[in-house]
């Protein structure tokens, strides 16, 4: 019987088969209500059988889940809990049982230790920093396990953290979810914290793993700071307003850095840049074993952050800061005569001279203490991870290993706080080469040395000068000592490059490697371009091929459209045999990192031990997507595999002759006099409108003698991205209803020759596109303002169509959701229209950038529904790029004349949504 047709039955089926545990009312002895405590629970009873304690959950069936839909949503909910049955920080489900009126009860392992909630005061108290990381990882394990079988929780928060015998597990997903009190139960109690700021903004927003990220962002902050989130916040609605905000908890003193980064970097504003579970757990496995090495050195960056020597007028508290940087530096040199011992005034005090303080009077003393934590070994996590220290949960009787004052954050003078940003940043990330985004260079004054070939394809391409980014970075590329195509004893030096959106950014790439593989005898793949998009991917394809003419060099693409087999014949041909070095039919290659990722696994004799030039376009999406690691993946397969025993190797690699940066590597060359160490000619090139300057991220790329150049205005402190100077920007405020009026009027009124129109779905595209559909026919027969929707529903054949029409003025408008928003270069687009406006500024900089390209003009119209006006303006302020958008006011007179016509395509849009529903 299928689970779908009658999970009634299905259920009792399989209670009565036995693959599902039932406990008749005698199964379960001594219930006790518990009612607040535990996770969201109604009982705790005995088993008899077993004699252990459990949880006995209601599951309602309440208003919103009618009796139709309640066994629906059991059998759902159900099939979770037997996916992740045993997994040691999961809470297990143990059997069902019912009420005396026959409703569904679901049984689970007892939390005797109570949540995380209940207790992470007296952990931030009473734990050393190892057994908070193992405590984070414990949690971050049963996530990711949750994450693999694609289960999202939804509704992640301290509450749902609860402890087994000393081992944090997750709940609060699946049955648990089902109980009507789970989530009601806490909605006073500041859960909103831990919601996704994005479904706070907009209740229909779908919470991907994204929105659990976001929520252990939060959960990390809690463990580190014994807080509460938004502390001191009575209401739901001022929490919302603060996360709304864009604000965040304050960083406690005494936190790693490292740490601060990771939970700073799960609570970012734009879901895409979030971690993925997956990171969270490698770098807390980071952290951990660098507490290992360095056990007690106590980090306390944020103490030298906040009270640098900079901010004059608080030479008073600066003076203090530096008392406790000396202290910290007694402390750290005291460390190894010491197990425990708290510093304090200057003085170390023995344990037991500690006189534990009042809870509040501690947590306001401003003085630093700092503790050395006992030795304890850091949990393996392929067991249950427990909370190494069990925390008491009297305060009064706690000894405080770590107790930190609480974080005051004062307000930073503008100079304080540029210095604070640079502070940690390794000096190349701090200190980069700044370009003038005016600056240009006509083709013959140029000094770069370009083959002729080059210059004909600039000038068939009426490229007669160089912009900005292209006059730093063709110098950095083309010198006479890095335009050789091997160097085995110095690195070329990898280059960071965050430049405007149509900047000139892809042939600030282009030309180099064209100029430099051009010199090449043998084919091999010496140029990898890794995009995020398949469209984007054809775009560049299009760029190279332009300037490949006249040399001998060949370009694949590797993005899924063809089968796989026919790409494997593309890049490699259809050799049977593994050759030595691999084979290549092209010298670049342009790809998406997932079906990149499927060949390195899978093509015998592909192979990126040549390459010279790895490209990451779009790097701060990329570095932001883990698509199954496919970084690591690329950068393990820049060296041959091992070979196995029969080729007589015995696990040495072997490397291809013409890979010379290898070779010495392997042969055992006699040593000379030019005997020094050997290095890959590979150049790492990572370009972006708006790069991470996030050390953590651009550490993953391995990058060597990096340098960072950023084409940029003067930018200050508050002005974070640098958008065309040749860009108008527009903000319309009007009523959520006017506002396909108002992309009417702007097509309509403003002269348009053709615009991008940006939605949040593509379904609200699907729809915004009828309507003008509906609304020419109706309007202007004659003469129609042809619009089309282009969205990841339609086949590439189809997507590949709108772009040539739109590109060749056939089609006047594109209604699109975020597919095109990056890297997309439309020259005709005059006028970009963010129908709903981006929530996040990096967002906001890639859709408006799809205009004013290469110097020319444009326009953005961002039509902004009344209620959404303060957040936008709060995050244009935030980016310091408020005083760019100008206000614009629109007449009802304008709107007038197209009334009519509007109010009947309204209805027959109405009419054909209707029809589609019920086809009859
Ligand atoms: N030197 C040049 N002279 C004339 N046109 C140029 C020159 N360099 C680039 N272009 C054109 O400028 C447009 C924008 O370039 P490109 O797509 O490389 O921008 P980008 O900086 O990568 O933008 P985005 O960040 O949006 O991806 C393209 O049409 C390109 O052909």
């Amino acid at each position: 019987m299928s689970l779908t047709e009658n999970p009634k039955q299905w259920i009792e089926k399989n209670v009565q088969s036995g693959y599902l545990s039932y406990y008749n009312e005698e199964d379960l002895s001594h219930r006790t209500k518990i009612g607040a405590g535990g996770f969201g629970s109604d009982y705790k009873a005995v088993l008899r059988q077993s004699g252990s304690t459990v949880t006995i959950t209601s599951l309602s069936r309440n208003k919103e889940r009618p009796k139709k839909d309640f066994y629906k949503v059991l059998v759902k909910e159900l099939s979770k809990h037997q996916q992740v049955a045993n997994h040691p920080n999961i809470v297990q489900f143990l059997g069902l049982s019912k009420d005396s009126s026959s409703n569904y009860l679901a049984i689970f392992e007892y939390a005797d230790g109570g949540t995380l909630r209940s207790r992470s005061e007296a952990f931030y108290y009473t734990s050393t920093w190892e057994s908070k990381l193992s405590l984070c990882l414990g949690i971050v394990n049963g996530l990711k396990y949750l994450h693999e079988l694609d289960i999202v929780h939804n509704h992640l928060n301290s509450h749902n953290i609860i402890f087994c015998k000393g081992i944090p597990k997750i709940t609060g997903f699946g049955l648990a979810s089902m109980n009507a009190h789970t989530i009601s139960k806490y909605e006073n109690d500041g859960i909103q914290a831990y919601v996704d700021p994005l479904s706070l903004a907009d209740v229909s927003y779908q919470r991907g793993k994204e929105s659990d990220i976001f929520s252990l962002g939060v959960i990390l902050w809690e463990i580190s700071s014994g807080q509460r989130p938004c502390e001191g916040m009575t209401s739901a609605a001022s929490i919302i307003e603060f996360r709304l905000n864009g604000s965040r908890d304050e960083p406690v003193l005494g936190t790693p850095e490292d740490y601060i980064d990771l939970y700073s970097e799960c609570w970012d504003e734009d879901p895409d840049d979030r971690p993925s579970c997956e990171d969270v757990h490698e770098r807390l496995m980071v952290l951990s074993r660098e507490f290992e090495t360095e056990k007690d050195q106590f980090r306390c960056l944020l103490a030298d952050r906040n009270y640098g020597d900079e901010d004059k007028e608080n030479a008073q508290e600066d003076k203090v800061a530096n008392e406790r940087l000396l202290r910290i530096n007694q402390f750290v040199s005291k460390k190894s005569k010491r197990k425990h011992g708290v510093i304090e005034n200057g003085q170390e005090k023995s344990p037991i001279e500690q006189k534990p303080e009042p809870k509040k009077k501690r947590r306001e003393k401003k003085s630093l203490q700092a503790t050395v934590s006992e030795e304890e070994p850091i949990a393996d996590t392929s067991e249950p991870l427990q909370s190494s220290s069990e925390p008491s949960t009297s305060l009064s009787s706690a000894q405080p290993l770590q107790a930190f004052p609480k974080f005051v954050p004062r307000v930073l003078s503008q100079q304080a706080k540029l210095q604070l940003k640079k502070l940690g940043l390794p000096a190349w990330l701090a200190n980069p080469i700044i370009v003038d985004p005016s600056r240009s260079e006509t083709i013959d004054e140029t000094n770069v040395k370009l083959s002729q070939s080059t210059l004909d394809n600039c000038q068939a391409l009426g490229i007669t000068e160089f912009f900005a980014v292209q006059t730093a970075v063709l110098p950095l590329l083309l010198k006479d000592n890095t335009r050789a195509l091997y160097s085995s004893h110095r690195h070329f030096g990898d280059i960071c490059i965050s430049a405007p959106t149509g900047s000139g950014k892809t042939l600030a790439y282009v030309i180099p490697i064209v100029e430099i593989l051009s010199t090449r005898v043998v084919c091999r793949l010496r140029a990898l371009i890794v995009l995020p998009t398949r469209d984007l991917v054809a775009q560049v394809k299009e760029n190279f091929d332009a300037f490949c003419k006249g040399t001998d060099l060949k370009v694949g693409v590797m993005t899924g459209q063809t089968s796989f087999v026919n790409e494997q014949s593309q890049i490699v041909g259809n050799s049977k045999d593994v050759l030595v070095g691999g084979n290549s039919k092209v010298d670049i290659l342009i790809a998406t990192p997932g079906r990149l990722i499927d060949h390195i696994n899978s093509t015998p004799n592909f192979t990126l031990q040549h390459l010279r030039f790895l490209v990451v376009d779009e790097a701060d999406r990329l570095l932001n997507q883990s698509y199954h690691d496919w970084l690591s993946t690329v950068l393990k397969a820049l060296k041959p595999k091992k070979e196995a025993a029969e080729h007589g190797l015995n696990g040495y690699s072997i490397y291809d002759a013409v890979s010379p940066a290898w070779v010495s590597t392997v042969f055992h060359i006699p040593p000379t006099d030019i005997s020094v160490s050997k290095t890959s000619s590979l150049q790492k090139l990572l370009f972006s409108a708006t790069l991470t300057r996030n050390p953590a991220k651009i550490a993953s790329l391995q990058l060597q003698n990096p340098q960072y150049v950023a084409v940029q205005g003067a930018l200050t402190d508050d002005v974070r991205y640098t958008l065309p100077s040749t860009l108008k920007e527009y903000m319309i405020i009007t009523e959520s209803s006017q506002k396909p009026l108002i992309v009417l009027h702007i097509l309509h009124n403003l002269e348009i020759k053709s615009a991008l129109c940006f939605t949040k779905s593509v379904e609200s595209a699907h729809r915004l596109a009828l309507l003008i559909q509906f609304f020419e026919q109706m309007h202007r027969p004659e003469g129609k303002f042809t619009a089309s929707e282009y969205s990841s529903d339609l086949s590439q054949q189809e997507r590949t169509n709108i772009l040539k029409r739109f590109k060749e003025g056939e089609l006047k408008l594109l209604i699109a959701s975020d597919l095109i928003a990056r890297g997309m270069d439309l020259d005709n687009v005059d006028v970009v229209i963010n129908y709903d406006v981006p929530v996040y500024m990096k967002k906001y900089v890639h859709r408006v950038g799809r205009t004013a390209r290469a110097g020319r003009e444009g326009i953005a119209y961002s039509i902004v529904e009344t209620q959404e006006a303060r957040y936008f303006k709060e995050m244009l302020s935030r980016a310091g790029h408020l005083k760019e958008v100008r206000k614009l006011s629109i007449k009802p007179s304008k709107l007038e004349p197209m009334m009519s016509s509007y109010t009947k395509s309204l209805d027959a849009l109405k009419e054909h949504m209707t029809n589609i529903r019920n086809p009859h």
